[in-house]
């Protein structure tokens, strides 16, 4: 008889995009840290956070992180992105052999705003993962359907009004699978990778995919011969979308945490999401 497989730990984060200046993530950080040290330590014992500012405040926020004198939970600090190439003459480009060497353990990749405003491509993107991969950084991936999905149920057959919609997970799998692959090829099955799963219509919006929805893409992105046959615990799935507090519980059969844009930009709702999950 195989033994269970040991628990995904849980994971929570937040990219604060190009939204803040200079000063307000290191206040953002404080602020953060304030608020996590201020918490019984045994509440973050079983969580991991990340926190994935600008590229020009990263180095910053690692030295806020190293010097926090109440070391309640380590914060793993990431960047938004890289180039694929560790140096040479690529002008303008991040390196992630140096990202690695600043104490970056992160690194996010293919956000639907890459893709869509820098035209990055599932290859380019899994080049992207191999060189965090191989720079010791976890590869975080972004992946999720462009369009939303049919209605399955329509909203006269709805008993109640306020019933989430129903969403035809099947129609977006095509799309997520081939994203999934292409990354996971890129990286060998024993290092770690986080996907998140972010559908492209639900970022940026009122409110998140419904949950229903959301659970059965998890689930399904678990399913993918490419993801079950890497090592338990190796890769774990976030949700992100308008993602923020009171979210997690409804999704916790399906994602192993949040990934975090607008919502999480008050670092009170932000320490709220993350005791949500870390109790949950
Ligand atoms: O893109 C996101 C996280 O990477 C989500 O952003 P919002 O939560 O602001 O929609």
């Amino acid at each position: 008889m195989s033994s269970p497989s040991p628990p995904r730990r849980r994971l929570v984060g937040v990219s604060t995009k190009m939204y803040f200046s200079f000063a307000r993530t290191k206040t953002y950080i404080s602020t953060l840290l304030k608020l996590l040290s201020d918490l019984p330590p045994e509440t973050l014992r079983d969580i991991d956070i990340f926190v994935l500012p600008d590229h020009i405040s990263l180095t910053t926020v690692i030295s806020q992180l190293h010097n926090n004198a109440c070391p309640v939970v380590p914060i793993l600090p990431g960047a938004q992105d890289a180039f694929h190439e560790d140096a040479g003459a690529f002008t303008g480009e991040v390196s992630p052999a140096v990202l690695a060497e600043v104490g970056c353990r992160i690194l996010e990749l293919g956000h639907a705003e890459r893709r869509r405003f820098f035209g990055e491509t599932d290859k380019i993107t899994a080049k992207k993962a191999a060189a965090a991969a191989r720079n010791g950084i976890i590869p975080l991936v972004c992946v999720g359907e462009r369009t939303k999905p049919p209605v399955v149920t329509s909203s006269s057959q709805k008993e109640h009004e306020d019933e989430e919609e129903t969403l035809d997970a099947e129609a977006a799998l095509p799309e997520i699978r081939v994203q999934v692959e292409a990354v996971l090829e890129a990286v060998d099955d024993d290092m770690e990778v986080i996907l998140a799963y972010e559908p492209v219509w639900a970022i940026g919006a009122a409110a998140p995919a419904s949950a229903s929805y959301v659970v059965a893409v998890a689930q399904a992105i678990r399913g993918f011969e490419c993801v079950r046959r890497r090592p338990a615990g190796s890769t774990r799935i976030l949700y992100g979308g308008s993602a923020g507090p009171g979210l997690f519980e409804k999704l916790r059969d399906g994602v192993d945490g949040l990934f975090l844009g607008r919502f999480a930009h008050d670092p009170e709702q932000f320490v709220k999401t993350i005791l949500e999950i870390a109790t949950a």
